[in-house]
């Protein structure tokens, strides 16, 4: 893997994720339309104008599949530098308690996977390192640097938000 200098990296996009889990299942979606579209990922998007990390993943869930997500944490900040798109700084959070219906909109098509079959084939090369590990409880931080859809670089630690 190649070797990336970090220091000093600034996201052009400030971006957010959440993944709802409950019981042995998550809530995933195939996106629609958009940066990664075809791609199954969490909900999730930019932060409007003088909006929260918390606040936008909140939004952007409600928007993309009508249910209002109320217990929201975050778990993970991601830093994406690619080669053909701005970068990205994206704040991912994980929740379990929500009201609405997980329903199908213009942006995404939702469905529930058992936590022991998550289609990463499906989904970012990156996503099968880190969503396992936050899926049992680890805090993280990770740094991919992209050339097109191809992983080139990946650093992933602990953290503490
Ligand atoms: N799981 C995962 N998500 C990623 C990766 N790279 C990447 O940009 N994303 C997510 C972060 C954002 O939620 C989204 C891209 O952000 P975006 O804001 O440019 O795209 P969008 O079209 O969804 O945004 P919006 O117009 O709805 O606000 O894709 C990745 O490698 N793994």
């Amino acid at each position: 893997m190649k070797e990336y200098d970090w220091a000093g990296w600034q996201g052009e996009i400030i971006a957010t994720l959440l993944f709802v889990v409950q019981g042995d299942k998550i809530l995933l979606i195939e996106k629609k339309r958009g940066h990664g579209a075809g791609k199954v990922n969490g909900p999730g998007g930019k932060l409007d104008e003088g909006e929260s990390p918390l606040a936008c993943a909140i939004r952007e869930t409600r928007e993309e599949l009508l249910i209002e997500v109320s217990d929201a944490r975050k778990v993970a900040e991601l830093w994406f530098q690619m080669s053909d798109y701005p970068s990205i700084c994206c704040h991912v959070f994980m929740g379990g308690e929500y009201v609405g219906e997980p329903t199908e909109t213009e942006e995404a098509v939702p469905f529930w996977a058992d936590l022991a079959d998550i289609p990463y084939e499906r989904m970012w090369e990156d996503d099968r390192h880190w969503l396992p590990r936050i899926l049992k409880g680890e805090i993280l931080t990770g740094k991919f640097l992209f050339e097109g859809e191809k992983m080139i670089s990946m650093e992933i630690a602990p953290a503490r938000f």
